[in-house]
């Protein structure tokens, strides 16, 4: 058990599952403060029930989790999903304030003019969130990546990060994941592209029942 010692997060013969249904069964990871895991599988394999699981919004019903050198399951990870969780009667700066608010963040109006600038939204924080297009919207959400740092979330579980984005943010995101994980943060990701800031990968096709 040394390895699971050090890592940040350890899962040990977990079973992914949705209700009685397993998907995947023994699977095993040590993630550790500074790793960039991709976690890649066809469609359908398990990734999303996989973090869903990990962020306590699935139950884990076979295996062992052990996250900062306790079982337990992750205390507060970021999980960035496919549903955005933005409402859209809310103003971008409001929906920001209140994605981090989750987190024990109070932004400043600088804080939030910057992670809005960094994602291409300057300009943007009085604009409904109805009127935005897809990419957009989902930039309000990965906003919040650029004021999160390891001493408020030292796990990032972020589901297709990269959808939507186009080529410039992609790049500015990779830099943003790889600037957290070496300041001690970890992440699991997933992505249909290639990512190439990662430094470990867990294939769920490997554990596939
Ligand atoms: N909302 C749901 N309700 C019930 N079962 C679901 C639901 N979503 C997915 N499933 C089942 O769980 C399995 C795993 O889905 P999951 O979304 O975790 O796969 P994935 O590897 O993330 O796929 P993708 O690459 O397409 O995003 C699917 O094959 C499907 O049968």
């Amino acid at each position: 058990m040394t390895a699971l010692n050090t890592a940040l997060l350890a899962l040990d013969e977990l079973t992914v599952q949705r209700g009685e249904i397993p998907l995947c069964e023994g699977v095993t990871l040590n993630l550790a403060a500074g790793s960039i895991c991709h976690l890649v599988g066809a469609n359908g394999t398990g990734k999303t029930t996989l973090l869903m699981q990990l962020a306590s919004l699935l139950p884990v019903l076979t295996g062992e989790i052990v996250y900062q050198g306790t079982v337990s399951l992750p205390v507060q990870p970021l999980y960035v999903s496919h549903q955005l969780g933005i409402h859209p009667n809310l103003t971008v700066a409001q929906n920001l304030t209140f994605l981090l608010n989750l987190y024990g963040i109070s932004p400043s109006s600088a804080d939030i003019d910057d992670a809005l600038t960094w994602v291409g939204l300057q300009g943007f924080e009085t604009i409904s969130s109805s009127h935005l297009s897809a990419g957009q919207t989902r930039r309000i959400t990965l906003a919040r990546l650029y004021l999160l740092t390891p001493d408020v979330t030292p796990l990032w579980l972020l589901d297709e990060p990269f959808t939507a984005l186009d080529i410039d943010m992609v790049a500015r995101m990779e830099d943003r994941l790889r600037e957290f994980a070496t300041a001690g943060g970890a992440i699991l990701m997933t992505s249909h592209q290639a990512v190439g800031v990662a430094n470990q990968v867990l294939d769920l096709s490997d554990y596939m029942v």
